[in-house]
């Protein structure tokens, strides 16, 4: 597994640490955001245009690249890094959460998911040895195991079995490993928010010596504050030297609460999604730009940020690009989401070192608009 984890620093005032990722193609300090790029681009964004923001791995989806364009053909371009024209670090997820929330008719078995095509609605089956291949195929860096994310709330019984089937499914994706030299696997913890769940997924997974570990199963409609419990019970039971993602996590608020908890990687659409209605993350909270008071106002989205957005562009004329449905208008709030919150966890990176993550937390809440615990 030719991922390693440097351990640099612990923050002394809460467990947040400071840490590099080190992968085939580059490292990066953690903690970190990850965009995601689930049709093999970061919508709307060059990869330049991501090395500028300061984007040194993306995210990309094994389902949608294996339905369209397929994996042979991302293969027979050179891999994924190649297709794509990107010569960082690519994590991609192992395909099972995105069975269970794009397609209504699957069926869950010991040998893995039958379920029907989300686009053309071809039966189709997905199992740990085809999730592996297909990764495989696509040379990203950093795979994911093949997981069942089950939906919130699930029952003690239901999590149990699901946790118990996803450990074997686990073992299987090693064995079916083709290329541990060049690409990494990480186990995926489930249980849910059952404490003894967490445990139980943890202790096998962490039997099995991956070079990392994700946590699965949240940020899936539960209360914050039960993700905020799960963490606190979870990330101690992952191993200090290896690192530790969190899946599909998330708004501002999250990725500063799942650092405080010992969480180095994060992901999440929010910031690409939120771009595409002309939503910004700003250090004063959110800003909807194409709202109407905003019609004659010459001043940058957010006067905090120096991006390429917020020198050269006013809150009127982008309002403008996207009442007018410009792809410019979204290129730019897109382009200032993302560098907002690369930003961000600079800012995180900076007060870890610092050992002031807890008050940086609560400056940040205050300044941004977050209620207080
Ligand atoms: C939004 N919330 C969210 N919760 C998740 C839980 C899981 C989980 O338990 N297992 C797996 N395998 N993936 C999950 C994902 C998808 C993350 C992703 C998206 C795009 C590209 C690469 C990776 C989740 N996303
Ligand atoms: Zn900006």
């Amino acid at each position: 597994m030719a991922i390693t984890y440097e351990l640099i620093k612990t923050c002394k005032q809460t467990g947040a640490r400071l840490g590099k990722v080190h992968t085939p193609h580059g490292s990066f300090e953690t903690p970190v955001f990850m965009p995601v790029g689930t049709l093999a681009t970061v919508k709307t964004m060059a990869p330049e245009e991501l090395k500028e923001i300061g984007a040194n791995i993306i995210l990309s989806n094994t389902y949608h690249l294996w339905l369209r364009p397929g994996e042979d053909v991302v293969e027979e371009a050179g891999g994924l890094h190649k297709f794509m024209n990107w010569d960082g670090s690519i994590l991609t997820d192992s395909g099972g959460f995105q069975v269970f929330s794009l397609s209504d008719m699957r069926q869950i078995e010991e040998e893995g998911v039958h379920f029907r095509n989300h686009i053309s609605g071809a039966k189709l089956f997905l199992s740990p040895e085809k999730a592996m291949h297909i990764q495989n195929s696509l040379g990203s860096d950093i795979m994911m195991a093949f997981d069942e994310c089950p939906p919130y709330p699930a029952s003690y019984d239901y999590m149990k079995a699901s946790v118990e089937r996803t450990s074997r499914w686990a073992e299987r994706c090693l064995e079916a490993h083709q290329k541990p030299g060049q690409q990494g696997l990480f186990g995926i913890i489930q249980g849910g928010e059952y404490e003894e769940l967490r445990k139980q997924s943890a202790r096998d997974l962490t039997s099995l010596d991956f070079p990392g570990y994700a946590i699965g199963g949240l940020s899936v409609g539960e209360p914050k504050d039960v993700m905020n419990k799960v963490l606190d019970f979870t990330t101690p039971l992952l191993p200090d030297e290896k690192p530790r993602y969190l899946m599909g996590v998330g708004s501002p608020d999250s990725l500063v609460d799942g650092a405080m908890r010992g969480v180095d990687m994060f992901d999440c659409v929010l910031p690409t999604r939120i771009a595409r209605n002309g939503t910004c993350m700003t250090s004063n909270g959110r800003l909807v730009v194409r709202n109407a008071k905003f019609a004659k106002d010459f001043t940058p989205i957010d006067e905090n940020c120096d991006c390429y957005t917020c020198r050269n562009y006013t809150k009127a004329y982008i309002r403008h690009l996207i009442k007018a449905n410009e792809t410019l208008g979204i290129r730019l709030t897109t382009y200032h989401n993302l560098y907002f919150l690369v930003k961000l966890m600079g800012q995180v990176r900076n007060a870890i070192k610092e050992d002031r993550l807890g008050d940086f937390r609560d400056e940040f809440f205050e300044q941004y608009g977050f209620n207080k615990p």
